[in-house]
C-alpha cells in the first residue's frame, strides 16, 4: 500500500473504483434497491392512473419494464447494479413520444418519489441524470 504503485496498478484501481464516490450517499437516500423496487412499483402505479402515459404501457410487459427501470435508476445512482436492458433511443423509437408525454411521465416519477420521501435534493439528482434523455425518447 505504502510503495508508490505501477501506472498499470493505478489504472486499473481506477476502472474499478465506484463511478461518482460523491453520489453513493444518494443511493442510500432512495433506501438502496429495495427502496428503488418499492419506489418503482408506485411510479409505475402512477402512469398507469394518469390518462396521458397510461396508453403508453397499457398493452407492454410493465413487470420487465419496471425491473429495467430499477437496474438503470440503481446504476445511474452508483449503486452496485448492472443495467442489461436496451439503450433509450432503439426502445423508445417510433413510440412517437412527445413533450407532454415526457413531462408527464416525470411528474409521475417525482409524484412516487414524494410519497417515499426521498430528500429534494436526491431527486434533483436522479432528476438531472434523466432529463438528457430526452433528446433521444422525444420524436415528435
Ligand atoms: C427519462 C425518461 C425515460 C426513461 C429513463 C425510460 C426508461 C425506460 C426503460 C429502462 C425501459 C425498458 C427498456 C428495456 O426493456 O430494455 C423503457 C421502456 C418503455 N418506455 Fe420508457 N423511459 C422514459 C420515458 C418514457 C416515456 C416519456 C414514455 C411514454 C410516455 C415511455 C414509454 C415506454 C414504454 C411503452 C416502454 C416499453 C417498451 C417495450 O416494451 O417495447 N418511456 N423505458
Amino acid at each position: 500500500q505504502d510503495a508508490p504503485a505501477k501506472s498499470d496498478q493505478s489504472t486499473t484501481e481506477a476502472a474499478s473504483a465506484p463511478r461518482d464516490p460523491a453520489l453513493k450517499p444518494v443511493f442510500d437516500e432512495f433506501g438502496g434497491k429495495p427502496g428503488l423496487v418499492t419506489l418503482v412499483n408506485d411510479f409505475m402505479d402512477n402512469l398507469m392512473a394518469d390518462p396521458v402515459t397510461r396508453p403508453f404501457f397499457a398493452n407492454a410487459d410493465r413487470e420487465h419494464i419496471k425491473k429495467e427501470l430499477v437496474d438503470q435508476f440503481c446504476v445511474i445512482l452508483d449503486g452496485p447494479c448492472t443495467y442489461t436492458g436496451r439503450d433509450m433511443a432503439s426502445v423508445h423509437k417510433g413510440m412517437g413520444v412527445n413533450r407532454t408525454n415526457f413531462n408527464a411521465l416525470v411528474e409521475d416519477l417525482q409524484t412516487a418519489m414524494n410519497k417515499h420521501g426521498v430528500p429534494f435534493r436526491a431527486q434533483n439528482k436522479l432528476l438531472a441524470k434523466l432529463a438528457p434523455m430526452h433528446h433521444v425518447i422525444i420524436t415528435r
